[in-house]
């Protein structure tokens, strides 16, 4: 019994790295032939997950096709390049764990909707929730959603993955664990906005709660439950990620507030900051469907250069007085 890991960027070596500790082999799929090599020769993936040493029985591949005897394949490319990968992985058999949070530029699809489309009868789950991979990598104490419409599946899935420091919790809300992680890189980017503006530490509560009401609202209306939102894949991350500069989407944020435009800061990134694909899709998909998202639509402004900082801000607090509470 093998596992097989689809992306070895930070979050991908840190779950080879779980999988490996409960005794299972593990092929792990890199994108770059050096992150093979290092990985191979040296035990550490110094690209992505530096200063962390990594179990003998992971073996890193650049083929897709030595991840064929693996019974469980983890995908943990970027969101946007789930499509590509998954299309050409040697799926037949496996149960697939989704890992990457997102939603799909063009169509809208969040990733198991986009799974689905390629494999209709393959079974699916999403494991996420508060979990930076220096953390995980460590070993230090971190708990998950894996959710999954297949109760025997997921139990199956969260019997595999369970470590003395790594908790999932069952869920078989597949959707609603999936809009927790997409829309809290969005808001993470307006947190850092305010962190990097000198906006103070109020500021930043008010996006982390307003910015769950948006998360909440989104999520209703996609058929999300309400308690997987307040879970650790919707509450638990956003409050993770809202609040350290350890988050890619944060220090992106917070490097827009602090007057940098953003096509500077995306341009030649080699890690992924998730939020600044997800929001604009987010945006078009709330807009179609009638959800208001302001706190999206200003980070949106932001990344797209359309409106400076201090504009942004006076327009959110501008808004109408309104019920706290609106469905
Ligand atoms: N890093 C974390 O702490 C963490 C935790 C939980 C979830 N995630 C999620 O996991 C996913 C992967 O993030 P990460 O942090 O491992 O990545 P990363 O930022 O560490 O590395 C970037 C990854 O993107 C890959 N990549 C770049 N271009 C590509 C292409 N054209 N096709 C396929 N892959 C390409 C690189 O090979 C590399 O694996 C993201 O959706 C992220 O939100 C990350
Ligand atoms: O560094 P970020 O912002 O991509 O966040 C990483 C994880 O998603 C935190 O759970």
């Amino acid at each position: 019994m093998k596992v097989g890991v689809i992306g070895a960027g930070a979050w991908g070596t840190a779950l080879a790295q779980v999988a490996a500790s409960g005794g299972d082999v593990v092929r792990l799929w890199a994108r770059e032939p050096e992150v093979v090599d290092a990985v191979n020769r040296t035990r550490e993936n110094p690209l992505y997950l530096p200063r962390i040493p990594l179990a003998p029985t992971i073996f890193a591949t650049a083929a897709l096709a030595d991840l064929a005897d693996c019974d469980v394949l983890l995908l943990v490319t970027p969101a946007q390049h789930l499509r590509s990968v998954l299309s050409d992985a040697p799926v037949a058999d496996k149960a697939l764990v989704l890992c990457c949070k997102g939603i799909e530029a063009g169509t809208g699809l969040l990733m198991s909707e986009t799974t689905q489309a390629l494999y209709p009868d393959t079974p699916v789950a999403v494991l996420s929730g508060p979990t930076f991979a220096h953390e995980v990598g460590r070993g230090l104490p971190t708990a998950v959603t894996l959710a999954c419409e297949d109760r025997a599946v997921g139990e199956a899935i969260a019997a595999r993955m369970k470590r003395p420091a790594f908790r999932p919790y069952l869920s078989d809300d597949v959707i609603g664990a999936e809009i927790g992680g997409a829309v809290k890189n969005v808001i993470a980017i307006g947190c850092g906005v305010a962190h990097g503006a000198g906006l103070g530490l109020n500021a930043r509560a008010a996006l982390i709660s307003r910015g769950f009401a948006e998360m909440t609202r989104f999520g209703l209306a996609r058929g999300a439950r309400a308690e997987t939102l307040g879970g650790l894949s919707g509450l638990g991350d956003l409050v993770l990620t809202c609040s350290s500069t350890d988050s890619r989407n944060f220090s992106l944020g917070t490097a827009l507030g602090e007057g940098r435009p953003a096509t500077e800061l995306l341009a030649n990134r080699r890690t992924v900051a998730e939020g600044a694909f997800t929001a604009p899709v987010l945006r078009d998909v709330a807009r179609a469907a009638a959800i208001d998202m302001p706190i999206v639509e200003a980070v949106c402004r932001l990344l797209d250069g359309s409106a400076p900082v201090a504009e942004v801000v006076e327009a959110l607090l501008a808004r109408p007085i309104r019920d706290e509470i609106v469905r």
